[in-house]
């Protein structure tokens, strides 16, 4: 990094947080730490032929957005935690980047341009992560025990003493894991702790998922039981892969999340699929049966269904509903989780893979009124496209009739666009509203919700 440019006036930001700038050679610069509205000089990086990247240096004109971060290790500088990119960024203002993002894959990749934008969903930016995945090391040079997330573009564990992005009884245990594995015969052999929780009835349950390369002695065994009892928690092994999750000590509080407006009750595994954000996907689930609208006589399909998130609050409202999904585990779940609620006469479920899905088996799955679509991030292009097919070729099933409103909830703005494009230009659906919802508040990850009408 050698040259200083000129003062640069920050049009945009991008999802990884740098700011977007033109140089005076009118050459694009993307620069970190600086956001839109403000005026910066940065030191240039990297340089390529039609952009540069650069790392603010000085400021003249400051962002009325810009807030102070409140986690100690949010940073540009190398050690910083690399969990959030945009904690110096107003919450609502990086919805606002989030909504932008979205529209511009609707229209860059779909050529779609939603109808309505909807009210970005928002809900607390901070203490909303129920679930994590924290990477442990013993640094045995430093005698020293790590476990958080990584550093920014590096790939070792970041110092992480507090993280304000965990609920508050997480983030204050941070400390005592690294001692507790710090203390443990087997601490080189601990790679990672998998974080849980639960909220039902007004109480946490938090469950750790312990991740261990060599069978625990008894010795170990008890600190682990130790510091259950002192941080109220639930302990659960992984000495393999995924299907050896156990439970440390059965008995003891269930793991599970409500979604009250629909009186429904969701018992899971800590390993299961299940939404980051409590507050917001109770929020997301009201918003989207809302948009969805479905009536008492209505059939409904609900794509990549998992343990039931969307399935059980639709079979409260609709005649009978069909929930598929790849992971034989997670419809298991959801069946349990039907009777559990006293909805298995109206909710059914079937693992399937759903990206080798084909006009015949669409066909087979007969008429529903209404879809709900949340798959991951690779998108639903062969449901779409399958459905696409039926509508051009009626006479492939005879009969069979497409759902007359499909609400689709992502993780990939991109992947969205692309399948809206075929909703919207090879299906006869309109792209009726689009909005998007701040499940990961800090991160780069843009969740979002659309509505498709014919
Ligand atoms: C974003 S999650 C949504 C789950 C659920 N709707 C919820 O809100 O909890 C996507 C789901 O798609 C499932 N999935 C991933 N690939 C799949 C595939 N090829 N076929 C069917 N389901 C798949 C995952 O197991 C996961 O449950
Ligand atoms: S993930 Fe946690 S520790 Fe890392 S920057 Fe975000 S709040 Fe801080």
């Amino acid at each position: 990094m050698t040259d200083v440019l000129e003062w640069l006036k920050v049009e945009s930001l991008d999802l990884e947080a740098q700011g977007v700038a033109h140089n005076a050679e009118g050459k694009v610069v993307f620069i970190e730490g600086a956001l839109p509205g403000e005026e910066v000089q940065a030191q240039v990086g990297r340089r390529k032929n039609n952009w540069e990247q650069a790392v603010m240096s000085a400021m003249r004109r400051e962002s009325a957005q810009r807030v102070r971060p409140a986690c100690p290790h949010f940073g540009l500088h190398a050690g910083s935690c690399g969990g959030c990119k945009m904690q110096h960024l107003h919450p609502a203002a990086q919805v606002a980047v989030k909504q932008r993002v979205l529209e511009d894959n609707l229209w860059h990749l779909g050529k779609v341009k939603p109808e309505r934008v909807a009210r970005p969903i928002e809900g607390p930016a901070y203490g909303y992560r129920y679930r994590a995945r924290l990477s442990v090391r013993y640094v045995p040079k430093k005698g020293q025990v790590l476990v958080g997330f990584h550093e920014r573009k590096s790939r070792y564990i970041a110092d992480m003493q507090v993280c304000p992005v965990l609920p508050p009884k997480v983030s204050a245990m941070l400390m005592p894991l690294r001692d507790l594995v710090a203390s443990m015969d087997e601490r080189d052999r601990l790679p990672q702790i998998e974080l849980a929780v639960g909220e039902a009835n007004g109480s946490l349950v938090t469950a750790l998922v312990l991740r261990h390369l060599q069978p625990l002695g008894a010795a170990d065994l008890q600190r682990l039981r130790d510091f259950a009892q002192a941080h109220d928690v639930q302990w659960w092994l992984q000495p393999k892969g995924p299907d050896t999750v156990h439970l440390l000590d059965p008995g003891g509080p269930e793991l599970a999340y409500s979604l009250p407006e629909f009186g429904v009750l969701m018992p899971f595994k800590p390993t299961d699929f299940t939404q980051v954000n409590h507050h917001i996907n109770t929020v997301l689930v009201g918003r989207a049966l809302r948009l969805l609208d479905v009536q008492p006589q209505e059939r409904v399909i609900d794509w990549f269904c998992g343990l039931g998130n969307f399935t059980l609050p639709l079979a409260t409202q609709a005649r009978e509903v069909l929930g598929i999904e790849g992971s034989e585990a997670l419809v298991q779940r959801s069946r349990e989780n039907a009777q559990r609620n006293g909805l298995s006469h109206k909710a059914q479920f079937v693992a399937r893979n759903l990206f080798e899905m084909t006009p015949e088996l669409l066909a087979a799955d007969g008429v529903a009124d209404r879809w709900l679509v949340d798959p991951p991030r690779e998108g639903a292009f062969a449901l779409v496209k399958a459905l696409a097919d039926l509508v051009q070729n009626p006479e492939l099933a005879p009969g069979w009739t497409p759902p007359q409103r499909i609400v689709y909830v992502s993780c990939s703005p991109s992947t969205l666009a692309r399948d809206a494009g075929l909703l919207v230009h090879l299906a006869g659906y309109r792209c009726t509203l689009a909005g998007a919802v701040n499940m990961f508040p800090h991160t780069a990850h843009v969740e979002s919700i659309a509505v498709f009408e014919r």
